[in-house]
């Protein structure tokens, strides 16, 4: 398998080196050359198969030569090692549950996939990698959790300074060792910005050898495909579900659209944004519109300039036409929002983080609208990243899990920064 830069301006590479440099020299996004169709124990046995017998048949044609088999099993066996159960909401929506990892969000699955790889890909390199990683709240603790303590890595985390949750925050300033975490006075999308120019940056590039953890990388990106196979897995009824992903970055979403390319049924894709609604207006207007991030209570979701889109357009051969057959998106308020999340949990007993519950009402709207349809949301982050909406909103206390309490003993680290690149590089050069 190879992998063509979207700028088209790059030489193909491995998937080695797809991992390895993170993003092509021309600043475009990595692609697969081709996509594998499913086998057919994929197609007709996914029922029965494990989770790790999914992954490894999933993973092995996106990883190809590059990881030998018994390597590739072990690290999609370490990456899923917790549930992802499917969880019936009411009779017409359900909720995968993506937040049984060790950070409380699915970030986890794609950071613990990449550590990983990357680990056996150094094994002999004597040069460290740096990896450049921007978080607009979930990607960041959970690269942190992913990378810490892995040999001959480094991670540094740029994050929007007063922006992100306070359990996230903790999660990415709190691990020491080879994390550094930067508090940057700006926005995800200026973090996202210094993060992909430093990759082009001669100076950083002679004295770093830098990679990204976000998912614009394809070993983060790629391995968000399994959730998918693992809801269809637990998917009892006859027709193919409707999945609503909360979308900010769109790795998810163009994820999912990539397994079901490959052939895994679903009859419609909607990405549900916050009030960050630059793909619902482009769907709407069909010109793409420059905007500028803003704040909401689905935090990790205020990205104005989303990476991955670019990727989903390719799954659609950059053709508008052919993307709204399939996919459609749409922007929730946080009132809509917060409303939800108080009506959900009178009307069922579920309790929705802010992200599940944009994408939640999204689901629903589209259900009242397409008779005799049934879906599900993917729940991307635990309610208890955001006491301060969901605990004031429900009037009761969502215990802390034992694993998370830690968490509070430890002191907050971080360096708090402009959000400017030459600042960044300057800081960068001086270590
Ligand atoms: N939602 C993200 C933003 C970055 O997305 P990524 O999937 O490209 O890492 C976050 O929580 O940081």
């Amino acid at each position: 398998m190879r992998y063509y830069s979207l700028n088209k301006k790059s030489p193909s590479v491995s998937f080695k080196e797809a991992v390895v440099s993170g993003q092509a020299p021309d600043r475009g996004l990595y692609f697969p050359e081709k996509i594998p169709a499913l086998s057919t124990n994929l197609k007709e046995n996914l029922s029965n198969l494990s989770k790790e017998d999914i992954s490894f048949e999933v993973m092995k044609p996106f990883v190809d030569k590059d990881l030998p088999d018994n390597e590739l099993r072990r690290i999609v066996s370490e990456t899923i090692n917790f549930p992802f159960p499917l969880v019936t909401i009411n009779e017409n929506i359900s909720s995968l549950e993506l937040f049984h990892g060790p950070t409380y969000a699915f970030k986890d699955v794609g950071a613990r996939f990449m550590s990983r790889c990357l680990g056996y890909f150094n094994q002999n390199n004597h040069r460290k990698t740096t990896i450049l990683v921007a978080t607009s709240g979930d990607t960041g603790g959970a690269v942190a959790n992913g990378f810490l303590g892995v040999e001959g890595v480094e991670v540094i985390i740029l994050y929007p300074s007063g922006k992100v949750s306070p359990v996230q925050e903790l999660q990415l300033t709190t691990c020491g060792q080879n994390i550094t975490a930067l508090e940057v006075k700006g926005t995800f999308d200026d973090c996202q910005a210094i993060v992909k120019e430093a990759f082009t940056d001669n100076d950083l590039n002679d004295k770093y050898q830098l990679t990204s953890a976000n998912s614009i990388n394809v070993g983060r990106w790629l391995p968000q495909q399994l959730y998918y196979f693992f809801a269809l897995q637990q998917w009892k009824e006859k027709e193919p579900p409707i999945v609503c992903v909360p979308s900010g970055n769109f790795g998810n979403i163009c994820a999912g659209v990539l397994a079901h390319i490959s052939g895994l049924p679903v009859k419609h894709f909607i990405a549900a944004c916050n009030a960050n609604d630059t793909v619902p207006e482009y769907l709407a207007t069909e010109k793409y519109p420059e905007k500028k991030s803003v704040a909401t209570i689905s935090n990790a979701m205020d990205v104005a300039n989303p990476s991955n889109f670019i990727r989903v357009m390719e799954l659609f051969h950059q053709q508008l036409p052919e993307l709204k057959k399939s996919f459609s998106s749409v922007s929730i308020s946080d009132n809509i929002t917060r409303k939800t999340i108080t009506r959900v949990f009178d009307e069922t007993g579920y309790m929705l983080d802010p992200h599940g519950a944009v994408a939640y009402h999204a689901l629903d709207n589209y259900l009242q609208k397409n008779k005799n349809t049934k879906g599900f949301i993917l729940e991307t982050a635990h309610p208890v990243k955001f006491p301060d909406v969901v605990e004031d909103l429900l009037q009761v206390k969502i215990p802390l899990p034992e694993e998370a309490k830690h968490l509070f003993e430890k002191e907050k680290k971080s360096i708090l920064m402009e959000a400017s690149f030459e600042k960044i590089k300057e800081w960068m050069m001086g270590r």
